[in-house]
């Protein structure tokens, strides 16, 4: 059974469309993308999915329950974190999630799950006191203290440095290997490649594509670049032969082999029977980048270097 099932959700604020036709499942155990520019309507999805908006239209399901009517039991099942987490500055750690954990009927432990996320130390600490890293991690503690099977993380790593990012990543890695099911919203086309099985790439209210990572990459038909210094003299028609290879072009010392498909394994699998080194190898691979801008005709607008935007 499908966790979660979107069918053609549609929300608009007044007369702005925000979310026109939206579909897509998820399976159990699977971390789902939700990708896309500023505007392109993936908060709404899942605040309509996580039952604190109404949807116009549509049919949404999380684990069979309808999160319009019945979202008490939508809320045991499913945990949220939100961009803006709205907790009162002086509001102490340890206090927001004994509040938290109090909706739940069979919590998580409260003093492992600060161990878990790294905020121990921070028990005592007032919310405005934290840095981003440690609100982003009491926003994920948050977010899994009912022990939820399913669980939304909206722009999880937007702000933090790239230290803070990795470490968040491998929480949610975690999470996943306990068995919850997780949609993660998000602007990182290294976030999505890193941690997701399948992503939708949401454009003005729309999905474009959905597919795994990689899957987005190679639709983007961006060839793929091989370049190498050849141990021993090689006869580049070989090379040329090969149904994966476009193009062979020295670029001095170097060769630079391009092409699609298998290519990396098509020309090391020759090089290897013609017995001579790739020196120095380096490929390029089509990025989900390149998928972005194929797929939604323009540029993906990057966070700055610390993830603000
Ligand atoms: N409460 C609201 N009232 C009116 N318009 C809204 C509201 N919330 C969102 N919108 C509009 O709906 C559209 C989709 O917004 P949404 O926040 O879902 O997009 P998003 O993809 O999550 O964007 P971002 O990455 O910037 O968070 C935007 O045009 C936005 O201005």
């Amino acid at each position: 059974m499908a966790v979660i099932e979107v069918e053609h959700l549609h929300k608009s604020y007044g007369g702005d469309i925000a979310v026109d036709d939206v579909s897509f499942t998820v399976g159990e155990g699977e971390i789902f993308g939700i990708l896309g520019p500023n505007g392109a309507g993936k908060t709404t999805t899942v605040e309509c999915l996580s039952g604190l908006r109404p949807a116009d239209r549509g049919r949404l399901r999380v684990l069979g329950l309808d999160p319009r009517t019945e979202r008490d039991a939508v809320r045991r099942v499913l945990g949220v974190q939100l961009q803006e987490s709205g907790l009162p500055d002086k509001l102490r750690v340890r206090e927001a999630l004994d509040l938290f954990a109090s909706f739940h009927p069979d919590p998580a432990d409260i003093p492992a799950l600060l161990d878990r996320l790294g905020l121990a130390a921070k028990a005592a600490a007032p919310y405005r006191t934290l840095s981003g890293g440690q609100k982003q991690r009491l926003a994920i503690a948050l977010a899994v203290v009912g022990r939820p099977r399913v669980v939304v993380l909206d722009e999880l790593t937007t702000g933090l440095d790239p230290h803070a990012r990795h470490a968040t990543w491998e929480l949610v890695e975690q999470i996943r290997a306990e068995g919850v099911t997780v949609v993660l919203v998000t602007h990182f086309m290294a976030e999505a490649e890193r941690l997701c099985d399948r992503v939708a790439l949401i454009d003005a209210g729309r999905v474009v594509a959905l597919d795994t990572p990689a899957g987005l990459a190679r639709r983007a038909g961006q060839q793929q670049r091989m370049r190498f210094r050849p141990s021993a003299p090689l006869d580049e028609d070989t090379l040329r032969a090969l149904p994966e290879v476009t193009a062979v072009t020295w670029r001095g010392p170097q060769l630079e082999v391009t092409g699609t498909g298998d290519l990396v394994v098509a020309v090391t699998s020759l090089l290897a029977r013609r017995q001579v080194i790739a020196a120095d190898l380096r490929v390029d691979q089509a990025t989900l980048d390149d998928a972005f801008i194929a797929l939604t005709g323009r540029e993906h607008p990057q966070p700055g270097p610390a993830g603000t935007r």
